[in-house]
C-alpha cells in the first residue's frame, strides 16, 4: 500500500511539475529523485554485467589448456625376426588416465633379430644404434635423462636360451652395453615369458581401444564397463592367444592371469605356443615332411607352382623346434612348390594334435583353452599376411578360403611379376602363411564360419602399433592404477559452467525480486 501511495505521490508531483513549470524549487527536487534512482539502477546493472563478465573470464582462464608437459618412454621389441624401437609419450599430469599414451615413433632395426647374432654377439648391440639415435632426435633433450628404456626379447631369444643359455646371456649383455651408451634412463634387458607377451599384448590393445574406461556419469557408483577384446599375436617363432573368457572354469592356473585395472578385476586366459610362430612352424612342417618322405627332395603344396628353393640343413635344424628331427647328413633340402591349397591345409593339420586333452576342453597339443568369447584383435603376422591377401575385411570364411586357393595355384612366375616390389622371402611364403593362419585359427583355436567375423585383423589402433610393448611399459611404469582414482562427479569445465549458470539464475531472481518489491521510482509510472 505504502508503495502504491508513493507511486501516486510521485505521479502527482510529476504532473504538477509539468503543469507549473515556473515552480522551480519543487520541479528540481523531483528531477533529482528520479535521476538518483536511475543512477542506482545503472550502477547495479553495471555491477551485474561486471560480475557476469568476471565469472565468464574466470571460467575461461581456468579452463585454458595448460602447456603440456610431455613424458617419454622407449621400448625395444627384440623379436625373433627383427627388432623394433618404439617411442611413446603422454602428458605428465594425465599419466594415470586410460588411452593417453601415444606412439610417436617406431624404428625398424636393420638386419635380423638379436637371437641371430649368436655367432657374433657384439653385433647385436651395434645393430640397435641407428634406431636409438632416431629416438634421441625425437625426444626433446631436456627429457632424455627421465626417459626410461626397456628391452624385451621374445621367442627368438627364448629358443636361443633353451639351446645355449650362456650365449643368450652374452647377447643380452651386448644389447645392454649398447643401450647404456645413450643418455636415457636404462631400465633393463630381459627375455619376457610367453605368458607375459600374451598378457601385455592384451593390455596394449584394450588400453588403446579405451576398453578399460569406466564410464561414470552423475552417480559415481553407476559405472558401466566395456567388454574387453581378445588378442591374437603371430610372430616368427611363437604365437599368443589371450582373452577374457565368459565362463570361470579355471582348470589350468598357469594359463590365467588376474589383473586389477582401474578398479575392475580381469581374469584373463593366455597361452603362448613356442615354435608355432610362422617361421618356426614352416621349419617344423618341413622337418616333418623330410622325415615322413625319407628324402631331402620335397614336393611342397604350400608354395606356388614353379617355386624352387634350396634350404640349408643348418637353417632347417638349427632351432630347438626342429633339432630332434635331424636324420640326414645332407646339407641342403630341395623344395619344389606344387601350389595346392587343400593338400597344404591337410598337411598343416597334422601339426595340431587334437586327440589328447587332459582337461574338459583344449585348443591343441594338450593345452587348456576355454570357449572363445567376444571380439579379437589379430596383429603382427596375422595382419601382414591377411593384408597382403586383401582379406582383412572379408567376414565370409568360405571367401577367404577361395582367395587363398586361387593365390596358391598361381605360378611363382606370375606372382613375382604381379608383386615386383615385395621382398621375395615374404612373397614366396604367403601361400604357406595364409594357409597356416587359417589352420591355426580354425583347427587350433576353434574359430568357425560363425565367429570368423569377430576377428579384426589390425596393424594400428589410434596411431599406435598393436604390439605387447605398450602394455609392458604401462606395467613397468605403474601407469595403470589398480583402483579408479577418486574424482569429483563433474569435470572441472562442467563445474565452472554450472557455477556460472546458477550464479546468473540467482542474480536474475534477486534482480526480479528487487524490481517487484522495491520498484524504482522510474518504473512505477508504468506499473500504475
Ligand atoms: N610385411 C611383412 C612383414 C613381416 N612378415 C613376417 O611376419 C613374421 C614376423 O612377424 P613379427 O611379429 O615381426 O615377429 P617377431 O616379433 O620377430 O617374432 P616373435 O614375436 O616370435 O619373437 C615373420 O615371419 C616375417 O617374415 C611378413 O610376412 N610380411
Ligand atoms: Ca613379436
Amino acid at each position: 500500500m505504502h508503495n502504491k501511495g508513493l507511486g501516486i505521490t510521485v505521479l502527482q508531483e510529476f504532473k504538477w511539475t509539468k503543469k507549473m513549470p515556473l515552480d522551480t524549487s519543487l520541479g528540481k527536487g523531483s528531477k533529482q529523485k528520479i535521476s538518483w534512482s536511475k543512477k542506482v539502477l545503472i550502477i547495479l546493472g553495471f555491477l551485474f554485467v561486471l560480475g557476469a563478465v568476471a565469472l565468464i573470464t574466470v571460467a575461461v582462464v581456468q579452463n585454458k589448456p595448460l602447456p603440456k608437459n610431455m613424458k617419454y618412454g622407449i621400448v625395444l621389441d627384440a623379436g625373433s625376426s627383427h627388432t623394433s624401437v618404439y617411442v611413446y609419450n603422454w602428458p605428465a599430469e594425465k599419466e594415470n588416465d586410460t588411452g593417453v599414451v601415444q606412439q610417436v615413433e617406431v624404428c625398424k632395426v636393420d638386419g635380423p633379430g638379436i637371437s641371430s647374432y649368436s655367432k657374433d654377439v657384439e653385433k647385436a648391440g651395434l645393430s640397435l644404434q641407428d634406431c636409438m639415435n632416431t629416438a634421441k632426435q625425437v625426444i626433446p633433450k631436456k627429457e632424455h635423462r627421465d626417459t626410461p628404456v626397456y628391452l624385451g626379447a621374445t621367442a627368438g631369444m627364448r629358443l636361443l636360451s633353451l639351446d645355449n643359455n650362456k650365449i643368450a646371456d652374452k647377447v643380452l649383455l651386448s644389447v645392454e652395453k649398447s643401450l647404456r651408451l645413450y643418455p636415457f634412463d636404462f631400465q633393463g634387458c630381459r627375455i619376457i615369458t610367453g605368458q607375459e607377451e600374451g598378457a601385455y599384448g592384451w593390455i596394449s590393445i584394450n588400453y588403446m581401444l579405451g576398453n578399460f574406461k569406466q564410464s561414470s556419469s552423475w552417480m559415481p557408483f553407476q559405472q558401466t564397463s566395456t567388454e574387453t577384446s581378445g588378442a591374437l599375436d603371430l610372430g616368427g617363432a611363437s604365437t599368443q592367444i589371450t582373452f577374457e573368457p565368459t565362463d570361470s572354469i579355471n582348470e589350468s592356473p598357469e594359463n590365467f592371469m588376474l589383473f586389477r585395472l582401474y578398479g575392475k578385476t580381469y581374469n584373463v586366459y593366455t597361452h603362448s605356443f613356442l615354435c608355432y610362430g610362422k617361421d618356426q612352424a614352416l621349419r617344423l612342417r618341413l622337418a616333418n615332411d623330410v622325415k615322413n618322405a625319407g628324402s631331402t627332395n620335397l614336393q611342397n603344396p604350400c608354395f606356388n607352382p614353379g617355386y624352387v628353393k634350396n634350404m640349408s640343413a643348418v637353417d632347417l635344424y638349427g632351432s630347438p623346434c626342429t633339432a630332434k628331427y635331424k636324420l640326414f647328413s645332407s646339407s641342403f633340402i630341395l623344395i619344389t612348390g606344387t601350389g595346392d591349397y587343400h593338400q597344404c591345409q591337410q598337411n598343416l593339420q597334422d601339426m595340431f594334435n587334437k586327440t589328447e586333452c587332459p582337461y574338459s576342453r583344449c585348443s591343441f597339443n594338450r593345452i587348456f583353452q576355454p570357449e572363445l568369447s567376444g571380439n579379437f584383435g589379430a596383429f603382427s603376422a596375422f595382419y601382414f599376411v591377411m593384408n597382403f591377401l586383401n582379406l582383412t575385411s572379408e567376414k565370409d570364411l568360405s571367401k577367404v578360403k577361395e582367395t587363398l586357393k586361387e593365390f596358391c595355384s598361381e605360378s611363382w612366375q606370375q606372382v613375382k611379376e604381379k608383386f615386383p616390389d615385395i621382398k621375395e622371402k615374404y612373397l614366396s611364403e604367403y601361400c604357406f602363411s595364409g594357409t597356416y593362419i587359417l589352420t591355426l585359427l580354425e583347427m587350433g583355436y576353434g574359430f568357425t564360419s560363425e565367429n570368423w567375423g569377430n576377428i579384426n585383423f589390425l596393424r594400428k589402433i589410434k596411431g599406435s602399433d598393436a604390439a605387447w610393448t605398450l602394455g609392458y611399459m604401462l606395467n613397468l611404469t605403474n601407469m595403470i592404477p589398480a583402483e579408479l582414482p577418486s574424482s569429483p562427479p563433474l569435470s572441472h569445465a562442467s563445474y565452472v559452467g554450472l557455477m556460472v549458470l546458477f550464479s546468473f539464475l540467482l542474480a536474475s531472481v534477486v534482480f526480479i525480486g528487487w524490481l517487484y518489491f522495491w520498484k524504482p521510482r522510474c518504473l512505477q509510472k508504468g506499473i500504475i
